[in-house]
Protein backbone atom coordinates (compact mmCIF):
# COMPACT_ATOMS: atom_id res chain seq x y z
CA UNK A 1 0.00 0.00 0.00
CA UNK A 2 1.13 3.42 -0.27
CA UNK A 3 1.79 6.37 2.09
CA UNK A 4 -1.90 5.93 3.76
CA UNK A 5 -3.25 9.50 3.71
CA UNK A 6 -6.93 9.91 2.88
CA UNK A 7 -7.24 10.62 -0.78
CA UNK A 8 -11.01 10.34 -0.44
CA UNK A 9 -12.97 11.13 2.32
CA UNK A 10 -16.88 10.96 2.62
CA UNK A 11 -17.90 12.37 5.76
CA UNK A 12 -21.70 11.52 7.31
CA UNK A 13 -22.98 11.27 3.21
CA UNK A 14 -26.49 10.39 2.48
CA UNK A 15 -28.14 9.88 -1.16
CA UNK A 16 -32.40 9.10 -0.62
CA UNK A 17 -33.89 8.52 -4.21
CA UNK A 18 -36.87 10.55 -5.24
CA UNK A 19 -39.13 7.27 -5.00
CA UNK A 20 -37.73 6.81 -1.28
CA UNK A 21 -34.76 4.13 -1.72
CA UNK A 22 -32.22 5.11 0.77
CA UNK A 23 -29.01 4.20 -0.96
CA UNK A 24 -26.79 5.18 0.82
CA UNK A 25 -27.40 6.18 4.80
CA UNK A 26 -24.67 8.75 6.75
CA UNK A 27 -21.78 7.19 5.01
CA UNK A 28 -18.65 8.19 6.93
CA UNK A 29 -15.30 6.32 5.42
CA UNK A 30 -11.80 7.03 4.20
CA UNK A 31 -9.65 5.66 0.99
CA UNK A 32 -6.01 5.97 1.53
CA UNK A 33 -3.22 6.93 -0.83
CA UNK A 34 -2.39 4.34 -2.71
CA UNK A 35 -4.55 1.48 -1.54
CA UNK A 36 -7.18 -0.23 -2.95
CA UNK A 37 -10.80 0.13 -1.13
CA UNK A 38 -12.86 -2.53 -1.81
CA UNK A 39 -16.89 -1.82 -1.25
CA UNK A 40 -18.81 -5.20 -0.79
CA UNK A 41 -22.27 -6.12 0.56
CA UNK A 42 -25.51 -7.67 -1.07
CA UNK A 43 -27.05 -6.19 -3.75
CA UNK A 44 -28.76 -3.03 -3.88
CA UNK A 45 -26.66 -2.20 -0.52
CA UNK A 46 -25.47 0.74 -2.10
CA UNK A 47 -22.23 0.11 -3.60
CA UNK A 48 -22.26 1.19 -7.21
CA UNK A 49 -24.13 4.82 -5.70
CA UNK A 50 -20.98 5.33 -3.30
CA UNK A 51 -18.71 4.90 -6.28
CA UNK A 52 -20.30 7.43 -8.47
CA UNK A 53 -20.83 9.90 -6.19
CA UNK A 54 -17.04 9.94 -6.26
CA UNK A 55 -16.85 11.27 -9.72
CA UNK A 56 -20.02 12.59 -9.21
CA UNK A 57 -22.32 10.67 -11.65
CA UNK A 58 -24.23 10.85 -8.63
CA UNK A 59 -24.86 13.99 -6.16
CA UNK A 60 -25.01 13.13 -2.40
CA UNK A 61 -28.70 14.52 -0.60
CA UNK A 62 -26.72 14.99 2.53
CA UNK A 63 -22.86 14.97 3.14
CA UNK A 64 -19.73 15.69 2.19
CA UNK A 65 -16.94 14.31 -0.12
CA UNK A 66 -13.38 15.34 -0.22
CA UNK A 67 -10.97 14.50 -3.03
CA UNK A 68 -7.48 15.25 -1.90
CA UNK A 69 -9.10 17.76 1.00
CA UNK A 70 -11.33 19.90 -1.23
CA UNK A 71 -15.19 19.33 -1.47
CA UNK A 72 -15.91 17.86 -4.51
CA UNK A 73 -19.33 19.62 -4.84
CA UNK A 74 -16.98 22.86 -5.25
CA UNK A 75 -15.24 21.18 -8.44
CA UNK A 76 -16.37 21.46 -11.78
CA UNK A 77 -17.58 17.96 -13.14
CA UNK A 78 -15.34 17.66 -16.10
CA UNK A 79 -12.14 18.58 -14.30
CA UNK A 80 -12.94 16.10 -11.43
CA UNK A 81 -13.37 13.04 -13.83
CA UNK A 82 -9.94 14.11 -15.55
CA UNK A 83 -8.37 12.61 -12.21
CA UNK A 84 -10.49 10.04 -11.99
CA UNK A 85 -10.59 6.41 -14.42
CA UNK A 86 -13.29 4.57 -14.38
CA UNK A 87 -13.94 0.81 -15.13
CA UNK A 88 -17.32 -0.74 -15.36
CA UNK A 89 -18.92 -4.59 -16.02
CA UNK A 90 -18.44 -5.73 -19.28
CA UNK A 91 -15.72 -2.88 -20.64
CA UNK A 92 -18.33 -0.52 -21.71
CA UNK A 93 -15.93 -0.18 -24.70
CA UNK A 94 -17.19 1.66 -27.73
CA UNK A 95 -17.89 -0.81 -29.94
CA UNK A 96 -17.07 1.24 -33.64
CA UNK A 97 -13.73 2.73 -32.45
CA UNK A 98 -10.60 0.52 -32.60
CA UNK A 99 -9.25 -0.58 -29.29
CA UNK A 100 -6.67 1.80 -29.88
CA UNK A 101 -9.13 4.63 -30.56
CA UNK A 102 -11.08 3.73 -27.06
CA UNK A 103 -7.84 3.79 -24.96
CA UNK A 104 -6.58 7.07 -26.32
CA UNK A 105 -9.81 8.57 -25.97
CA UNK A 106 -9.51 10.66 -23.04
CA UNK A 107 -5.91 11.88 -24.07
CA UNK A 108 -7.59 12.94 -27.08
CA UNK A 109 -10.28 14.73 -25.25
CA UNK A 110 -7.83 16.17 -23.18
CA UNK A 111 -6.08 17.61 -26.58
CA UNK A 112 -2.94 15.94 -26.18
CA UNK A 113 -2.53 15.20 -29.98
CA UNK A 114 -3.37 12.10 -31.95
CA UNK A 115 0.56 11.25 -32.00
CA UNK A 116 0.99 11.52 -28.15
CA UNK A 117 -2.02 10.07 -27.79
CA UNK A 118 -2.27 6.99 -29.85
CA UNK A 119 2.08 6.33 -28.68
CA UNK A 120 0.30 7.00 -24.84
CA UNK A 121 -2.17 4.06 -25.76
CA UNK A 122 0.04 1.45 -27.42
CA UNK A 123 2.22 1.56 -24.27
CA UNK A 124 -0.99 1.08 -22.00
CA UNK A 125 -2.31 -2.25 -24.56
CA UNK A 126 1.29 -4.02 -23.43
CA UNK A 127 1.19 -2.80 -20.03
CA UNK A 128 -2.37 -4.42 -19.71
CA UNK A 129 -1.20 -7.87 -21.30
CA UNK A 130 -2.70 -7.50 -24.59
CA UNK A 131 -0.42 -7.79 -27.62
CA UNK A 132 0.36 -5.32 -30.26
CA UNK A 133 -1.67 -6.76 -33.01
CA UNK A 134 -4.89 -6.40 -30.94
CA UNK A 135 -4.84 -2.49 -31.45
CA UNK A 136 -6.47 -2.66 -35.05
CA UNK A 137 -9.33 -4.35 -33.46
CA UNK A 138 -13.04 -3.49 -32.61
CA UNK A 139 -14.43 -4.87 -29.26
CA UNK A 140 -16.67 -7.26 -30.67
CA UNK A 141 -13.34 -8.88 -31.91
CA UNK A 142 -11.56 -9.65 -28.56
CA UNK A 143 -12.53 -11.85 -25.68
CA UNK A 144 -14.62 -10.67 -22.66
CA UNK A 145 -11.19 -10.74 -20.64
CA UNK A 146 -9.44 -9.06 -23.57
CA UNK A 147 -12.19 -6.26 -23.26
CA UNK A 148 -11.70 -5.63 -19.57
CA UNK A 149 -7.92 -5.18 -20.15
CA UNK A 150 -8.82 -2.53 -22.69
CA UNK A 151 -11.46 -0.85 -20.56
CA UNK A 152 -8.79 -0.99 -17.59
CA UNK A 153 -6.20 0.44 -19.92
CA UNK A 154 -8.55 3.07 -21.19
CA UNK A 155 -9.41 4.39 -17.57
CA UNK A 156 -5.50 4.51 -16.99
CA UNK A 157 -4.42 6.29 -20.26
CA UNK A 158 -4.50 9.98 -18.82
CA UNK A 159 -2.45 8.11 -15.71
CA UNK A 160 -5.16 9.98 -13.53
CA UNK A 161 -4.29 9.03 -9.54
CA UNK A 162 -7.96 7.60 -8.52
CA UNK A 163 -9.30 4.81 -10.12
CA UNK A 164 -13.17 3.42 -9.65
CA UNK A 165 -13.60 0.23 -10.78
CA UNK A 166 -17.22 -1.14 -10.68
CA UNK A 167 -17.55 -4.96 -10.56
CA UNK A 168 -15.20 -4.80 -13.50
CA UNK A 169 -14.22 -8.49 -13.80
CA UNK A 170 -17.32 -10.20 -12.68
CA UNK A 171 -18.90 -11.12 -16.71
CA UNK A 172 -15.87 -12.91 -17.21
CA UNK A 173 -14.89 -16.91 -16.44
CA UNK A 174 -13.13 -17.57 -13.03
CA UNK A 175 -9.70 -18.37 -14.70
CA UNK A 176 -9.97 -15.19 -16.63
CA UNK A 177 -10.86 -13.46 -13.69
CA UNK A 178 -7.98 -14.94 -11.42
CA UNK A 179 -5.59 -13.35 -14.19
CA UNK A 180 -7.10 -10.29 -13.90
CA UNK A 181 -7.01 -10.19 -10.46
CA UNK A 182 -3.45 -10.75 -10.82
CA UNK A 183 -2.68 -8.52 -13.09
CA UNK A 184 -4.33 -5.43 -11.52
CA UNK A 185 -2.17 -6.58 -8.35
CA UNK A 186 0.95 -5.87 -10.85
CA UNK A 187 -0.09 -3.17 -12.44
CA UNK A 188 -1.33 -1.69 -9.05
CA UNK A 189 2.48 -2.69 -7.03
CA UNK A 190 3.47 -0.83 -10.29
CA UNK A 191 1.09 1.98 -10.33
CA UNK A 192 0.20 2.78 -6.94
CA UNK A 193 -2.85 4.72 -8.07
CA UNK A 194 -6.13 5.37 -4.70
CA UNK A 195 -7.95 2.37 -5.82
CA UNK A 196 -12.31 1.65 -5.04
CA UNK A 197 -13.32 -1.26 -6.54
CA UNK A 198 -17.15 -2.96 -6.23
CA UNK A 199 -17.61 -6.28 -5.98
CA UNK A 200 -20.06 -8.50 -4.31
CA UNK A 201 -17.51 -11.32 -4.52
CA UNK A 202 -15.82 -11.34 -1.03
CA UNK A 203 -13.16 -13.82 -2.41
CA UNK A 204 -11.99 -10.85 -4.71
CA UNK A 205 -12.34 -8.52 -2.01
CA UNK A 206 -9.84 -10.58 0.01
CA UNK A 207 -7.90 -11.26 -2.75
CA UNK A 208 -7.15 -7.36 -4.10
CA UNK A 209 -8.12 -5.11 -1.19
CA UNK A 210 -6.17 -3.87 1.05
CA UNK A 211 -9.21 -2.36 3.37
CA UNK A 212 -12.48 -3.68 2.59
CA UNK A 213 -15.67 -1.54 3.84
CA UNK A 214 -18.78 -4.12 4.31
CA UNK A 215 -22.15 -2.49 3.60
CA UNK A 216 -26.26 -4.01 4.73
CA UNK A 217 -28.95 -3.45 2.28
CA UNK A 218 -30.63 0.31 3.06
CA UNK A 219 -27.02 1.34 2.46
CA UNK A 220 -25.36 1.24 5.40
CA UNK A 221 -21.65 0.75 6.49
CA UNK A 222 -21.42 -2.62 8.71
CA UNK A 223 -17.43 -2.78 9.13
CA UNK A 224 -14.25 -1.22 6.83
CA UNK A 225 -11.12 -3.46 8.07
CA UNK A 226 -8.20 -5.33 6.54
CA UNK A 227 -9.09 -8.51 4.89
CA UNK A 228 -7.30 -9.81 8.24
CA UNK A 229 -9.04 -8.08 10.71
CA UNK A 230 -12.56 -8.74 9.11
CA UNK A 231 -11.80 -12.24 9.18
CA UNK A 232 -10.21 -12.59 12.28
CA UNK A 233 -12.84 -10.03 14.41
CA UNK A 234 -16.14 -9.74 12.29
CA UNK A 235 -18.05 -6.87 13.53
CA UNK A 236 -21.18 -8.55 14.08
CA UNK A 237 -23.19 -11.78 12.41
CA UNK A 238 -24.43 -10.44 9.55
CA UNK A 239 -20.15 -9.59 8.63
CA UNK A 240 -19.55 -13.39 9.88
CA UNK A 241 -22.12 -14.69 7.66
CA UNK A 242 -21.13 -12.39 4.97
CA UNK A 243 -17.60 -13.68 4.90
CA UNK A 244 -18.87 -17.17 5.03
CA UNK A 245 -18.44 -20.84 6.91
CA UNK A 246 -14.73 -21.31 5.99
CA UNK A 247 -13.92 -17.85 6.80
CA UNK A 248 -10.73 -19.61 8.84
CA UNK A 249 -9.75 -21.09 5.84
CA UNK A 250 -9.74 -17.56 3.95
CA UNK A 251 -7.59 -15.92 6.73
CA UNK A 252 -5.11 -18.83 5.72
CA UNK A 253 -5.20 -17.58 2.28
CA UNK A 254 -3.56 -14.21 3.28
CA UNK A 255 -0.05 -15.88 4.98
CA UNK A 256 2.35 -17.35 3.22
CA UNK A 257 4.57 -20.89 4.03
CA UNK A 258 7.80 -18.86 4.15
CA UNK A 259 9.22 -19.04 7.99
CA UNK A 260 7.11 -22.42 8.22
CA UNK A 261 9.75 -25.16 9.43
CA UNK A 262 10.87 -27.68 7.05
CA UNK A 263 13.15 -30.76 7.30
CA UNK A 264 14.57 -33.57 5.53
CA UNK A 265 12.06 -35.67 3.22
CA UNK A 266 11.57 -39.12 4.83
CA UNK A 267 14.00 -42.04 4.81
CA UNK A 268 12.02 -44.75 6.43
CA UNK A 269 8.35 -45.02 6.77
CA UNK A 270 5.82 -46.18 4.24
CA UNK A 271 5.60 -43.06 1.83
CA UNK A 272 8.90 -41.88 0.23
CA UNK A 273 9.19 -38.80 -2.28
CA UNK A 274 10.61 -39.36 -5.43
CA UNK A 275 12.78 -36.60 -7.16
CA UNK A 276 14.27 -36.39 -10.61
CA UNK A 277 17.91 -36.36 -11.00
CA UNK A 278 18.05 -32.26 -10.63
CA UNK A 279 15.96 -32.55 -7.33
CA UNK A 280 12.81 -31.79 -8.69
CA UNK A 281 9.72 -33.39 -6.77
CA UNK A 282 7.64 -35.81 -8.69
CA UNK A 283 5.46 -37.92 -6.50
CA UNK A 284 5.17 -39.74 -3.15
CA UNK A 285 6.12 -43.80 -3.62
CA UNK A 286 4.26 -46.48 -1.75
CA UNK A 287 7.31 -48.77 -0.24
CA UNK A 288 4.67 -51.36 0.99
CA UNK A 289 3.28 -51.94 -2.86
CA UNK A 290 4.58 -54.68 -4.74
CA UNK A 291 7.90 -54.52 -6.86
CA UNK A 292 5.49 -53.94 -10.03
CA UNK A 293 3.25 -51.30 -9.16
CA UNK A 294 5.56 -49.48 -6.90
CA UNK A 295 7.32 -47.55 -9.80
CA UNK A 296 4.24 -46.70 -11.81
CA UNK A 297 1.64 -45.74 -8.97
CA UNK A 298 3.09 -42.55 -7.95
CA UNK A 299 0.74 -40.53 -5.54
CA UNK A 300 1.27 -37.05 -7.58
CA UNK A 301 2.77 -34.35 -5.51
CA UNK A 302 2.58 -29.89 -6.04
CA UNK A 303 5.16 -28.93 -4.61
CA UNK A 304 4.74 -25.97 -2.25
CA UNK A 305 6.97 -22.73 -2.46
CA UNK A 306 7.73 -19.70 0.26
CA UNK A 307 5.00 -17.31 -1.48
CA UNK A 308 2.76 -19.99 -1.25
CA UNK A 309 -0.16 -19.40 1.02
CA UNK A 310 -0.87 -21.45 4.57
CA UNK A 311 -4.18 -22.19 2.86
CA UNK A 312 -2.70 -24.38 -0.22
CA UNK A 313 -0.21 -25.46 2.02
CA UNK A 314 -3.18 -26.69 4.52
CA UNK A 315 -4.90 -28.56 1.20
CA UNK A 316 -1.66 -29.97 0.18
CA UNK A 317 -0.97 -31.60 3.48
CA UNK A 318 -5.12 -33.10 3.99
CA UNK A 319 -4.70 -35.16 0.02
CA UNK A 320 -0.64 -36.13 0.58
CA UNK A 321 -0.67 -39.28 1.81
CA UNK A 322 1.98 -38.72 3.67
CA UNK A 323 0.76 -35.87 5.67
CA UNK A 324 3.86 -33.78 4.31
CA UNK A 325 4.17 -31.41 1.40
CA UNK A 326 6.78 -30.79 -0.59
CA UNK A 327 8.92 -27.77 -0.87
CA UNK A 328 10.80 -26.24 -3.25
CA UNK A 329 12.92 -23.10 -4.01
CA UNK A 330 12.84 -20.72 -7.03
CA UNK A 331 14.06 -23.34 -9.26
CA UNK A 332 11.25 -26.25 -8.02
CA UNK A 333 14.21 -28.01 -6.35
CA UNK A 334 13.38 -29.64 -3.19
CA UNK A 335 14.36 -27.81 -0.28
CA UNK A 336 12.47 -30.01 2.43
CA UNK A 337 9.31 -31.19 3.61
CA UNK A 338 7.02 -29.59 6.26
CA UNK A 339 4.45 -31.80 7.98
CA UNK A 340 0.67 -31.76 8.73
CA UNK A 341 0.95 -30.64 12.46
CA UNK A 342 3.69 -28.15 11.67
CA UNK A 343 1.10 -26.18 9.36
CA UNK A 344 -1.93 -26.77 11.94
CA UNK A 345 0.62 -25.08 14.20
CA UNK A 346 1.27 -21.86 11.56
CA UNK A 347 -2.39 -21.47 11.12
CA UNK A 348 -3.85 -21.39 14.48
CA UNK A 349 -0.82 -18.62 15.28
CA UNK A 350 -2.17 -16.99 12.54
CA UNK A 351 -5.73 -16.88 13.73
CA UNK A 352 -4.39 -15.81 17.03
CA UNK A 353 -2.11 -12.55 15.65
CA UNK A 354 -5.13 -12.01 13.56
CA UNK A 355 -7.68 -12.22 16.37
CA UNK A 356 -5.43 -9.67 19.22
CA UNK A 357 -6.80 -6.61 18.91
CA UNK A 358 -3.54 -5.26 18.49
CA UNK A 359 -1.78 -7.44 16.93
CA UNK A 360 1.23 -7.02 14.44
CA UNK A 361 -0.65 -8.34 11.29
CA UNK A 362 -3.50 -5.61 11.89
CA UNK A 363 -3.54 -2.39 12.43
CA UNK A 364 -5.60 -0.90 14.73
CA UNK A 365 -8.17 1.04 12.59
CA UNK A 366 -11.31 -0.81 13.48
CA UNK A 367 -12.45 1.20 16.44
CA UNK A 368 -10.92 4.78 14.65
CA UNK A 369 -12.89 4.53 11.37
CA UNK A 370 -14.11 0.48 10.99
CA UNK A 371 -16.64 -0.40 12.99
CA UNK A 372 -19.72 1.22 12.40
CA UNK A 373 -22.22 -0.45 14.65
N1 LIG B 1 -31.83 6.19 -9.97
C1 LIG B 1 -32.36 5.48 -8.97
N2 LIG B 1 -33.64 5.72 -8.56
C2 LIG B 1 -34.16 5.02 -7.54
N3 LIG B 1 -33.51 4.05 -6.84
C3 LIG B 1 -32.25 3.78 -7.22
C4 LIG B 1 -31.60 4.47 -8.30
N4 LIG B 1 -30.36 3.98 -8.42
C5 LIG B 1 -30.22 3.03 -7.48
N5 LIG B 1 -31.36 2.91 -6.75
C6 LIG B 1 -31.60 2.01 -5.62
O1 LIG B 1 -30.63 2.30 -4.62
C7 LIG B 1 -30.22 1.11 -3.98
C8 LIG B 1 -28.72 0.98 -4.09
O2 LIG B 1 -28.37 0.76 -5.45
P1 LIG B 1 -26.88 0.49 -5.92
O3 LIG B 1 -26.91 0.29 -7.38
O4 LIG B 1 -26.00 1.54 -5.37
O5 LIG B 1 -26.57 -0.89 -5.16
P2 LIG B 1 -25.42 -1.94 -5.39
O6 LIG B 1 -24.97 -2.33 -4.02
O7 LIG B 1 -24.40 -1.41 -6.30
O8 LIG B 1 -26.21 -3.15 -6.04
P3 LIG B 1 -25.74 -4.31 -7.06
O9 LIG B 1 -24.73 -5.14 -6.33
O10 LIG B 1 -27.00 -5.06 -7.31
O11 LIG B 1 -25.19 -3.64 -8.27
C9 LIG B 1 -30.99 -0.03 -4.63
O12 LIG B 1 -32.11 -0.31 -3.86
C10 LIG B 1 -31.37 0.55 -5.97
O13 LIG B 1 -32.57 -0.03 -6.45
Amino acid sequence: MGKGLPVIEFESVSKHYPNGTTAVDDLTLTMPEGGITVLVGTSGCGKTTTLRMINRMVDPSSGRIKLNGKDISATDRAELRRGIGYVIQQAGLFPHRTVLDNIATVPLVLGWGRRKARARAEELLERVGLQPDAAKRYPHQLSGGQQQRVGVARALAADPPVLLMDEPFSAVDPVVRAHLQDELLRLQDELQKTIVFVTHDIDEAVRLGDRIAIFRTGGQLVQCATPAELLARPADAFVADFLGAERGLKLLSLSTLAGVEQGPAPESGRWRLVTSGDGRPQGWRDTTADGDSAGADLVPVRPLSDGDSLLAALNEAVASPSGLIARVDADGKLTGVTSRDAIHDAAGHEHARAAKADGGAAPAKTDAEGVIA
